[in-house]
């Protein structure tokens, strides 16, 4: 299985100045790490009020999928944080142009900011999604959107990532589902408490119900030891 999507994936260099961007940001707010929420959930927000705009002129694009929020999970097993917005989601060349490319001129106004420690600038440049990789080793995007088919997006910094055809299908109806796979110096953003204080922190401005679920595996080896005990 593993092997199968290695072949089916198709990988990509992100775009020169994009892969610099990556490596400044990440340099200089180390110690900011929690803002990957902030714009996590400024661009879930954006997304919804996309869809909410066309389908005012449209409401067909709803579909069935007629809730507009925001979904946050965290494993604390998996030591990972996902947010899942039901937006306009991205197709395949979404993925890659939006994800891949810092399409957005005034990058070098972005890098003069960022450099003199203005973290509130980043949302505006439309790449807060790179402040993903403060927080983790490894970002999956999964993205549906009415035009295209369920595709995945991957990448663990360094330069490059990869997409492909969800092989679950679609399993998100409409919308885009980021998931970080924390860094080791990160595992604090799988614990309750530090992402309902970090919700509530940054959801202020939010016009959408942002609904937390926290997924707690415990491994099996801990339900065998209790059990013995019992007996
Ligand atoms: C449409 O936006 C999304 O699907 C979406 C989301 O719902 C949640 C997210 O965390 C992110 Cl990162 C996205 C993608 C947002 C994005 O990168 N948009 C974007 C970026 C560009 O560089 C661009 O240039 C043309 C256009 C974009 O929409």
């Amino acid at each position: 299985q593993k092997k199968l999507l290695e072949q089916s994936q198709e990988t990509h260099e992100f775009q020169a100045e994009t892969g610099r961007l990556m490596d400044i940001l990440i340099n200089s707010l180390y110690t900011q790490k929690e803002i990957f929420l902030r714009e996590l959930i400024s661009n879930a927000a954006d997304a919804l009020d996309k869809l909410r705009f066309l389908s005012v002129r449209n409401p067909e694009i709803l579909g069935d999928k007629t809730e507009l929020a925001i979904r946050i999970e965290i494993n604390t097993e998996e030591k990972s944080v996902s947010v899942t917005d039901s937006g306009i989601g991205m197709t395949k060349n979404d993925l890659i142009s939006n994800l891949g490319t810092i399409a957005k001129s005034g990058t070098t106004q972005f890098i003069e900011a960022i450099k003199g420690g203005n973290v509130n600038l980043i949302g505006q440049f439309g790449v807060g999604f790179y402040s993903c990789f403060l927080a983790g080793q490894k970002v999956t995007v999964a993205s549906k959107n009415t035009d295209d088919d369920q595709y995945i997006w991957e990448s663990q910094a360094a330069h490059s990532f990869a997409v492909s055809k969800d092989p679950r299908g679609n399993t998100l109806g409409r919308g885009t589902q980021v998931t970080i796979h924390l860094k080791q110096d990160a595992v604090e953003f799988a614990e309750e408490s530090t992402i309902r204080e970090l919700i509530k922190k940054y959801s202020e401005f939010i016009n959408f119900p942002i609904y937390l679920k926290v997924t707690r595996e415990v491994s099996k080896q801990v339900e065998e030891e209790s059990e013995q005990q019992d007996q």
